[in-house]
C-alpha cells in the first residue's frame, strides 16, 4: 500500500455490514477511475461465521443475507478480528447495539492508535441508556473527532441492489465527517455531513421504536390515516427527546430523522416494522421473537429510550405503548385504547 492509501475494516458481516463494506469498495473503485494516481482504499469485512466469510471470499456473495447479489470482487472477508483490524485507519462497526460494549473490549487492543471509528448502529444501550457513540467514547477513550455515525433511510436490501440512497455522516468535528463522506460516496450512495451526533443517533434509535408501532397498526388491519398519524406523532416524540438531549431540531426533519422514519415505517423490508406487524396480526411475542432471525433493534432499545425520556421529563406515549407491548404483555388492542384515551392536547407541546 502507498503512504496515502487507506485501510478500512468493517466489523459485522450481517445485513448492513456486508452492504456497507460493498458501498465502500464500490466507492473506492469509482475514486480510482476518476483519479487513477490517487490513494487506494482496501476494505476488509469481519464476520463471526467462517461459512459466511468463505462464501464472500470464494464467490463474492453473502448467501445468508443476499443470495444472488454480486458483491465487489475486491471485498475480502475474515473471521479473525485482530487480522481485520491490523493497520486499519477507519473501523466501521455493524453488530447489534446491545453486543457492542463486550465486542469493543475485545477489539480495543487491536485498534490502531489513530483509528477513526464509525458506528452504523441504531440503538441505545440497556441499563446505561448510552447512545452508541457514547459507548465507543467510554470504552475506547477516544476524543470526539475520532468517532462518527452513519444513519439515514438505508434498507440494506435496496442498497445491496445498488439502488440510489442517501445518508448522513455525523461527527462533531466536521473535517472527519467530510473525510468519511469522501470515502463512502459511491455512484448510488450519497452521504451528507452533519455535526449533530445526538440528533442523528436519536433519530436512528427512535425510528425503530416507531416502526414497531406502525407495524402493529399494519398488522391490526389499519390503513394509511392511522400509519401517517403514528409517523407524524412519532416524529414529534423523537424531536422532543432529541432536543431535550441537546440536538438541533432541524436534524430530525432530515434524512436521519424523517427520512429514516418514512423508509422504515413504509417498507416490508424493515425488520422492526415486520416484527410489529406480526404482533399486530395476533402472533404472540414468543412466536415473533422465534421467527425473527435478524436484528430488530427497537425491541430492546424501546426500554432505554423510554428511560431517557423519563430522565429528561419528555412525554413519549408511543414509545411507552411499544415498551408495554414488547415487555409487559399489553395487547395491541389495549395499547390502542390507552393511546386514544389520552387527554386532549395542542399539536405542539413539551420540550
Ligand atoms: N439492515 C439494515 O437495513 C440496516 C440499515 C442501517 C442500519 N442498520 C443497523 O445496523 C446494525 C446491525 O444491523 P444488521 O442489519 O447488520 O443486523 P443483522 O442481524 O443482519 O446482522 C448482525 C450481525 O452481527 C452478528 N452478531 C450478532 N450477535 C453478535 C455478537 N454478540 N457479537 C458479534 N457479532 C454479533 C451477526 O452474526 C450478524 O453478522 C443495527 O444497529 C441496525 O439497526 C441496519
Ligand atoms: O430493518 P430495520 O427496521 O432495522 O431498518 C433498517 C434500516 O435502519 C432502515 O434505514
Amino acid at each position: 500500500m502507498g503512504t496515502d492509501d487507506v485501510r478500512i475494516a468493517v466489523l459485522g458481516a450481517g445485513s448492513w455490514g456486508t452492504v456497507f463494506a460493498n458501498i465502500i469498495a464500490d466507492a473506492a473503485d469509482l475514486a480510482r477511475q476518476r483519479h487513477p494516481d490517487g490513494p487506494a482504499a482496501e476494505v476488509v469485512l469481519w464476520g463471526r461465521r467462517s461459512s459466511v466469510v468463505d462464501a464472500i471470499n470464494e464467490t463474492s456473495q453473502n448467501p445468508d443475507y443476499f443470495p444472488g447479489i454480486a458483491l465487489n470482487p475486491r471485498l475480502s472477508a475474515t473471521a479473525d478480528a485482530p487480522k481485520a483490524l491490523a493497520g486499519a485507519d477507519v473501523v466501521v462497526l455493524a453488530v447489534p447495539s446491545q453486543t457492542l460494549r463486550a465486542n469493543l473490549v475485545d477489539w480495543r487492543p487491536h485498534l490502531r492508535e489513530d483509528a477513526v471509528v464509525v458506528s452504523l448502529m441504531k440503538g441505545v444501550e440497556l441499563g446505561t441508556r448510552m447512545r452508541v457513540s457514547q459507548i465507543i467514547a467510554e470504552v475506547l477513550e477516544y476524543s470526539e473527532e475520532r468517532i462518527a455515525v452513519v444513519s439515514g433511510p438505508n434498507l440494506a436490501r435496496e442498497i445491496a441492489e445498488r439502488q440510489p440512497a442517501t445518508a448522513v455522516v455525523a461527527c462533531p468535528h466536521e473535517p472527519t465527517a467530510v473525510r468519511l463522506q469522501n470515502l463512502f460516496k459511491s455512484a448510488y450512495f450519497r452521504p451528507y455531513t452533519s455535526t449533530d451526533l445526538v440528533g442523528v443517533e436519536i433519530g436512528g434509535a427512535m425510528k425503530n421504536v416507531i416502526g414497531l408501532a406502525v407495524g402493529v397498526a399494519e398488522g391490526m388491519g389499519f390503513g394509511d390515516n392511522t400509519k401517517a398519524s403514528l409517523i407524524t406523532r412519532g416524529l414529534a416524540e423523537t424531536t422532543r427527546l432529541a432536543v431535550a438531549l441537546g440536538a438541533d431540531e432541524h436534524t430530525l426533519s432530515g434524512l436521519a430523522g424523517m427520512g429514516d422514519l418514512v423508509a422504515t415505517c413504509s417498507s416490508p423490508l424493515s425488520r422492526n416494522r415486520t416484527f410489529g406487524e406480526k404482533l399486530g396480526a395476533g402472533k404472540t411475542l414468543e412466536q415473533v421473537v422465534a421467527e425473527t432471525k435478524q436484528t430488530a433493534e427497537g425491541v430492546k432499545s424501546s426500554e432505554s429510550v423510554l428511560e431517557l425520556g423519563w430522565a429528561h421529563g419528555v412525554d413519549m406515549p408511543i414509545t411507552e405503548a411499544v415498551v408495554k407491548m414488547m415487555h409487559h404483555d399489553l395487547s395491541p388492542a389495549e395499547a390502542l385504547a390507552a393511546f386514544m384515551a389520552r387527554s386532549a392536547k395542542p399539536e405542539r407541546y413539551g420540550v
